[in-house]
């Protein structure tokens, strides 16, 4: 069992607790709706939160050897940036668009490349799983082998299970009993 630092996952917790949870009916990205949103974005551009996010999410997924973490745009994007800057190995990023992009060099897939490559997928709060799989796709068809799915937040609604029936490993950082939301 992956052991993460429980002062920083505490930490972390408090932070997004008090800044990224909102509470009221909403709409999500599946369709679905909820009584809470946990605004993700609040938490992964923040200066105090995003590198607590990058530290420790390497070591949740310290025991998986890859070089490069990336995901769906807009939610992975700065998940992925905090990882390549936390302490440790040398770590590319990589962003997979919703679309190819239709002018200049079209890829679908931005950064230094992927194919051939041992790659991590990452989210910031995952609820069907349905966005990292749509970048799992992507990164197959790129012929990237993937080690794994990591999120920051798991909302413990289906994306654990998505995510395993594609063949994949899934780990969490936070759950919604350490938000307050169980
Ligand atoms: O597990 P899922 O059901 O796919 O839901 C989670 C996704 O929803 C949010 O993104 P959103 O679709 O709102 O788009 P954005 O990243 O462009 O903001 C979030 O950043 C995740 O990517
Ligand atoms: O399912 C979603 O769209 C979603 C849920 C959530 O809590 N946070 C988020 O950013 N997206």
């Amino acid at each position: 069992m992956v052991k993460v630092d429980e002062q920083q996952r505490t930490e972390l917790a408090r932070l997004i607790r008090e800044i990224a949870v909102v509470h009221g009916r909403v709409t999500l990205s599946s369709g679905k709706e909820a009584d809470y949103y946990v605004d993700l974005r609040r938490a992964t551009l923040h200066h105090q939160a995003a590198p607590l996010i990058g530290s420790l999410l390497r070591q949740l997924t310290d025991d998986w050897d890859y070089v490069a973490v990336g995901g769906l745009t807009l939610g992975a994007d700065p998940v992925a940036t905090a990882m390549m800057h936390a302490e440790g190995p040398a770590l590319d990023s990589f962003v997979v668009r919703k679309s190819t992009k239709a002018h200049g060099m079209q890829r679908l897939i931005e950064g230094p490349g992927v194919t051939g490559r041992r790659v991590l997928a990452v989210e910031d709060t995952s609820t069907t799983g349905g966005s990292v799989l749509t970048a799992v796709e992507a990164l197959r068809a790129a012929d990237a082998e993937i080690v794994g799915v990591a999120t920051v937040v798991d909302r413990d609604t289906g994306a654990r299970e998505a995510i395993e029936a594609a063949g994949l490993p899934y780990r969490s950082l936070l759950g919604l009993a350490d938000l307050g939301l169980a």
